[in-house]
C-alpha cells in the first residue's frame, strides 16, 4: 500500500472538465527532480475510477488510471514542455494530461477476490462523490461506485460492508448500448468479422453506424436494436445462452472451469453426438434443400438410438456439440431478429465468445447461412466489457464521449518487473525453469494481468495479496512476468480452415489443447487516453487512409520481418544494454525486455490479429514501446551524439561547398545529400554492417558518390519546376514548410538542415519572379520576404520525434543540434534567433492559429510518436497547429516516407525522400535494389 501524507501540497489544474481534477494529489519531493514521487492520498496510483458489470457469471471492471508522464531524464525536456504546457495541451485548454482504462474481470462466484482487487489497489478511493469527481481524500459516506448487472442489486449490502462505498446501478440495457456505440465509434479496430478462420476488421463509418442489432450472449442472450444513442429496444432474448454452455457442460463433463471445458471442445467429434443429415439420409446430402451430409439434423440427436450412458460419451465430442447448439441457435436467432427489423449488421458482445475463433465461426456460419449472406455477423474485441464501460459512461462527468478514436492508444504490456530503473527478482537464468516449471497456484494467479497496467511506473517490487484481511502471498514482478510470457506464448485455438459447405463443419482443429489463459485471450490492452493528439489536417481522406504500405496479412510478409527484427534483436539489445552503462542490472533488463519482444512477435506470428490490425509500424512501434517498458529511455544515445558531432564538424564544408553553386545545381545536391545521408540508419541490418566497414564521414562521402540519377522514383525535375520554375512557369513560394526530419547525425545535419536552410535564404529565382510580377503591376507583396529579399519558403517548420526511436532525432534534441549548425550559417542563426531559438518558436506555433504574424521562420516541433514509422491520425497537437497553413512537406526516412505514408495524399505539395536500406522493400515498393533511393514529389491534390 502507497503511504499517506499529510504535508502533501494539491496539485491544482485549471480545467474546463473537472471530472478528472486532481485536487487530492501531492507531489513527494521536489517537483524538477526525476520521477518524483506523487502521491494521491491512500493510494498507489494516481487517480482511478471504477466502474462494474456483475454479471450471473462474471465480474467486469473497468478503471480509469491517470499517471504523470512518463520518467524522463532529460530535464531540459521537462522545463520545456512545463513552459509550454504541452502536456496540459494547452492550446485546446486540455483539462487532463490523459490517463488510461483498464479492463479486468473476475468469476462473480469468487466476488471476494475482486473486493480484494479492488481494495488493493484503492480503486474505491477514486473520490467519485455524487456531487462530482472532487476526489476525497478518504472514503467519505457518500462515496459510491457505477455498477450495472444484476450483481449491482445482490451484492450492493457487501460493497458497503467491505469497501464502504454505496453501488448506485444502472440499467442493464442501456449499459450495454452505450458501451457498444462509445467502442464502436472510438476504437478504431473494434469490430471484426470472423469467417472460416479468417479475421478481418471492420472499418465502421460513424455516420453509418445505426440501426444494428447488439446481441449480449452473457449468461443469458440479449438482443437489442439501437437507432442511436440511448435510442434503443430490447426486441429479444433467449435463456440459452452462455450460462447454459457453461452449466449443461459442466453437469455432462465434470470440468472444473469454463476454460477446461472449451479446450474440451477443441479435441472434440459432435458426430458422435449429433445426428447428421447423412445419418438420416445414409450417407448423403439433401442437396434440394442445401443441407450436407455433415450438416447436424438434431443436437444430440444420436444419444437416442444409442444404447449408451453419459458416461459412454467422450466429454471432448459432448463439449463440442453443446458448443455448435448453442452459438448455431442464437446466430439463427438474432439472424431472424434483423430480418424482423431488416437489419443487416449484428454486432455479438458477452463474455461466451470469449474470442474462440470456433464459436465465432459456428455463430457467423448460422447468420450468413439463413440470411443466404446478406447478413453479417461482426464481434467486438472488448466483447465481455460492453456493460461495465457504459456503467463507466454514466458517471456524469466521465470525459469520454466526446472523446475519438485518435485519442486512444493501444499497448500490450508485458507487467516490466522494473522497480525505480531496477529490475527485481531472481537472476534471468532462472527463468526458463520457471516457465516450464511454474510456481504459480491458482490462487497467485488471482491478479494475472494486475502487472499490466503498470509497466514502468512500479514502484513495489512485491504485491501482498489480502484476502479477507489475511496476507497471504507475495508474489515477485518477475514471477509475474514470467507468468505472462508463458500466457501469451500459450497456443492459439484455431478455427477449421474451411467448411464442408452446405451447413456443417469439419472438426476444430487446434494447434495446442490448452487455450491461451483466460487474461490473455482477453486480446485486450491497456487504452491510453492521449487528449492531446490530433488527426493530421493536411491528409486528402483522413477515413481510407491506410500509415502502413505493407500489409502483413500476407503472411510471408509478416514472416519476414518477423525475421528482420528477431535477428536485429541481439544487437539492439547490446546497443540498450550499453546506453545504461553496461551495468548488470542494465543487463537484466535488456534480456527481459528481449524475452518480452520476442514473446509479442511469437504471439502476432501466430495471431496476427491478436492486437488489433498490424502493420509493419505497428511491430516497430511496439520494439521501442517495449523498450521504454524496461525503462530504456535512448538506446542509441551515444551513437546519436557521436554522430551529431562527427557531422557538424564537417557541415562548414559542407555549406560552402554548396554555396559556390548555381541555384538549380545546388537544389539537386541538396535533395542528393538528404538521400545519400539517409543512409545513416541503425536498424537496418545491412547498413548497420556498412558501418562497421569506415567512419561517419567515409561512408558518408561513398554515399554521396554513388548518388546518380534517376533515381529509382525521380520525380526531382518536376519538384525542381515547381520550386524555381522554368520556361513561362514562375515560382510560387511555398508559405510555410514542414520538414518530417528522421535520423540523428549526418541524415539530419548535413541532409535536412542543410535543405531547410535553402528553403529560408534569399532566392533569386523567387526573387526574380516577383520582381517580374510587381512590373507586371502584380498587387501585394510576395509573402516570402526575410530582410526585404524573398525566398522559397517563408517559415519551416522541423519536425522530430516526441520519444526517441533507434537513431531517430528528438524535438527536444534538434534545438540544441541547430544552434550548433546556426554557428556555422548566418541563415540558420537569423532564422533560428528570430524565433529566439526555437523554444519561443514552439510557444509562437502555438499561437499561430490566432494570429499568423507572429510566427517565426525557424522551428522545431514534436510530431508525437515514439517510432520510426509516423501514424498521421494521432500527430501532437503542436504538429497539427503547424499543419494550418502549411503548404509543403517533406517527409523524410524509410520509417516515414516508404513503410508509412508512401501512398497517403495530402491537400498540398509533398515530397517523400527515402533511400531504401533494405533489398526486400526495395523489390517490393519501388522493383529495384537495396540503397536505390526514392524522390517523390506529388503536387497538392
Ligand atoms: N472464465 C469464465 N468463467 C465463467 N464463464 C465464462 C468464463 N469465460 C467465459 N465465460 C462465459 O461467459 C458467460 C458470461 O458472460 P458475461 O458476458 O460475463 O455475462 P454475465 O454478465 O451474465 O456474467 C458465461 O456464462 C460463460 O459462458
Ligand atoms: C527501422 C527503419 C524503418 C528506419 O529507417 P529510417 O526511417 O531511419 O530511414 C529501417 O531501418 C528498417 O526498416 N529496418 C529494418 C529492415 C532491415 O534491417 O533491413
Ligand atoms: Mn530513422
Amino acid at each position: 500500500m502507497a503511504p499517506t501524507s499529510s504535508s502533501a501540497t494539491p496539485i491544482h489544474r485549471s480545467s474546463s472538465r473537472p471530472q478528472l481534477d486532481l485536487s487530492g494529489a501531492a507531489i513527494q519531493g521536489n517537483i524538477e527532480e526525476r520521477d518524483p514521487t506523487i502521491l494521491l492520498p491512500n493510494q498507489s496510483d494516481d487517480i482511478s475510477h471504477l466502474a462494474l458489470d456483475i454479471g450471473g457469471s462474471l465480474i467486469k471492471l473497468v478503471y480509469f488510471s491517470r499517471h504523470e508522464d512518463r520518467p524522463t531524464d532529460d530535464k531540459r525536456k521537462k522545463s520545456l514542455k512545463e513552459r509550454l504546457g504541452v502536456s496540459n495541451g494547452t492550446r485546446r485548454s486540455y483539462p487532463i494530461l490523459g490517463g488510461r482504462l483498464h479492463f479486468v474481470k473476475f468469476e462473480t462466484r469468487k466476488i471476494n477476490e475482486c473486493l480484494d482487487f479492488i481494495y488493493s489497489k484503492q480503486l474505491h478511493r477514486g473520490g467519485i462523490d455524487p456531487r462530482g469527481w472532487t476526489s476525497e481524500p478518504q472514503v467519505n459516506e457518500n462515496a459510491i461506485i457505477k455498477a450495472t448487472g444484476g450483481g449491482a442489486y445482490k451484492f450492493a449490502d457487501m460493497f458497503k460492508e467491505r469497501l464502504g462505498v454505496s453501488i448506485e446501478k444502472e440499467d442493464e440495457m442501456n449499459c450495454l448500448v452505450a458501451g457498444a456505440n462509445f467502442l464502436l465509434k472510438a476504437i478504431r479496430h473494434e469490430a471484426f468479422t470472423h469467417m472460416e478462420g479468417q479475421k478481418n476488421f471492420v472499418q465502421i463509418d460513424q455516420n453509418d453506424l445505426f440501426p444494428y442489432l447488439l446481441v449480449n450472449i452473457g449468461s443469458g442472450v440479449s438482443m437489442i436494436k439501437v437507432d442511436g444513442d440511448g435510442k434503443f429496444e430490447r426486441v429479444s432474448g433467449t435463456n440459452v445462452g452462455g450460462g447454459t454452455y457453461w452449466g449443461l457442460g459442466r453437469l455432462m463433463t465434470k470440468c472444473k472451469s469454463f476454460d477446461e471445458l472449451l479446450e474440451l471442445s477443441q479435441r472434440g467429434d459432435n458426430k458422435e453426438v449429433d445426428m447428421l443429415v447423412g445419418d438420416i439420409y445414409g450417407g448423403m446430402d439433401y442437396a434440394k434443400i442445401g443441407l450436407s451430409a455433415s450438416t447436424i439434423a438434431s443436437s444430440f440427436g444420436k444419444t437416442i438410438s444409442d444404447n449408451k450412458e453419459l458416461e459412454d460419451y467422450r466429454p471432448e465430442d459432448i463439449s463440442l456439440s453443446l458448443l455448435r447448439m448453442i452459438s448455431y441457435n442464437i446466430g439463427q436467432i438474432a439472424y431472424l431478429n434483423a430480418l424482423r427489423f431488416g437489419l443487416k449488421r449484428i454486432f455479438f458482445g458477452g463474455f461466451f465468445i470469449r474470442g474462440h475463433a470456433y464459436t465465432m465461426d459456428t455463430i457467423s456460419f448460422a447468420v450468413h447461412f439463413w440470411s443466404k449472406g446478406d447478413a453479417k455477423a461482426m464481434f467486438l474485441r472488448h466483447e465481455g466489457f460492453l456493460g461495465a464501460l457504459g456503467a463507466f459512461m454514466s458517471y456524469e462527468k466521465h470525459g469520454l464521449d466526446d472523446l475519438m478514436a485518435h485519442q486512444f492508444v493501444e499497448r500490450f504490456p508485458m507487467g516490466a518487473p522494473c522497480v525505480g530503473g531496477k529490475i527485481h527478482g531472481p537472476p534471468l537464468g532462472d527463468l526458463s525453469d520457471k516457465a516450464r516449471n511454474p510456481i504459480f497456484t491458482s490462487k497467485n494467479i488471482l491478479f494475472a494481468d494486475y502487472n499490466s497496467e503498470r509497466g514502468h511506473d512500479s514502484r513495489e517490487e512485491d504485491q501482498t495479496i489480502i484476502i479477507s484481511g489475511v496476507i497471504v502471498h507475495h508474489i515477485s514482478w518477475m514471477e509475474k512476468f514470467v507468468q505472462k510470457g508463458t500466457e501469451i506464448l500459450a497456443p492459439v485455438p484455431m478455427a477449421p480452415p474451411g467448411t464442408t459447405g452446405l451447413g456443417g463443419f469439419e472438426r476444430p482443429s487446434s494447434k495446442g489443447e490448452t487455450l491461451r489463459s483466460d487474461d490473455a485471450a482477453l486480446n485486450v490492452g491497456v487504452l491510453h487516453l492521449v487528449p492531446t493528439l490530433e488527426v493530421f489536417p493536411l491528409l486528402v481522406d483522413p477515413k481510407t487512409y491506410e500509415p502502413n504500405t505493407i500489409d502483413l496479412s500476407d503472411h510471408s510478409e509478416l514472416e519476414y520481418w518477423f525475421t528482420v527484427l528477431s535477428e536485429h534483436l541481439p544487437d539492439l539489445v547490446d546497443k540498450a544494454v550499453a546506453s545504461e552503462g553496461g551495468t548488470d542490472d542494465a543487463r537484466r533488463r535488456g534480456d527481459a525486455f528481449a524475452r518480452a519482444f520476442s514473446a509479442h512477435l511469437a504471439r502476432l506470428m501466430e495471431e496476427p490479429a491478436a492486437y488489433g490490425k498490424l502493420g509493419l509500424a505497428n511491430l516497430l512501434e511496439l520494439r521501442e514501446e517495449c523498450l521504454r517498458e524496461f525503462q530504456f529511455l535512448d538506446a542509441y544515445r551515444t551513437i546519436k551524439q557521436r554522430e551529431n558531432e562527427a557531422s557538424l564538424a564537417v557541415l562548414p564544408d559542407l555549406l560552402m561547398e554548396l554555396d559556390s553553386m548555381s541555384e538549380e545545381s545546388r537544389l539537386l545536391t541538396l535533395i542528393e545529400g538528404v538521400l545519400a545521408a539517409n543512409i545513416f540508419d541503425w536498424g537496418s541490418r545491412a547498413c548497420v554492417e556498412l558501418y562497421h566497414k569506415g567512419t561517419i564521414i567515409e561512408i558518408y562521402r561513398m554515399s554521396r558518390k554513388k548518388m546518380q540519377r534517376p533515381w529509382r522514383v525521380d520525380d526531382f525535375d518536376a519538384f525542381r519546376e515547381r520550386m524555381l520554375g522554368s520556361g513561362g512557369n514562375k515560382p510560387v513560394p511555398h508559405k510555410r514548410a514542414l520538414l518530417f526530419v528522421d535520423n540523428s547525425g549526418a541524415d539530419v545535419v548535413l541532409g535536412m538542415l542543410p535543405l531547410a536552410r535553402e528553403l529560408l535564404r534569399p532566392n533569386l529565382s523567387v526573387r526574380l519572379a516577383y520582381t517580374q510580377n510587381a512590373e507586371n503591376n502584380f498587387k501585394g507583396n510576395c509573402p516570402n520576404i526575410h530582410s526585404g529579399i524573398p525566398c522559397l519558403a517563408r517559415y519551416v517548420v522541423l519536425v522530430a520525434n516526441s520519444l526517441p526511436a533507434l537513431n531517430d532525432v528528438t524535438a527536444i534534441e534538434l534545438p540544441e543540434i541547430v544552434a550548433e549548425a546556426a554557428k556555422h550559417c548566418d541563415v540558420l542563426r537569423k532564422a533560428a534567433e528570430a524565433g529566439g531559438l526555437l523554444m519561443d518558436a514552439m510557444i509562437n506555433i502555438q499561437d499561430a492559429s490566432k494570429d499568423d504574424s507572429s510566427s517565426v521562420p525557424l522551428m522545431v516541433v514534436e510530431n508525437g510518436c515514439g517510432s520510426p514509422c509516423i501514424d498521421l491520425r494521432q500527430v501532437s497537437s503542436e504538429l497539427a497547429a503547424a499543419a494550418k497553413n502549411a503548404d509543403l512537406i517533406i517527409l523524410e526516412g524509410m520509417g516515414r516516407a516508404l513503410h508509412t505514408n508512401y501512398n497517403a495524399r495530402f491537400r498540398c505539395d509533398t515530397l517523400k525522400l527515402a533511400m531504401v536500406k533494405n533489398q526486400r522493400l526495395a523489390e517490393k515498393l519501388v522493383k529495384g535494389n537495396i540503397y536505390d533511393c526514392v524522390c517523390r514529389y506529388e503536387p497538392a491534390s
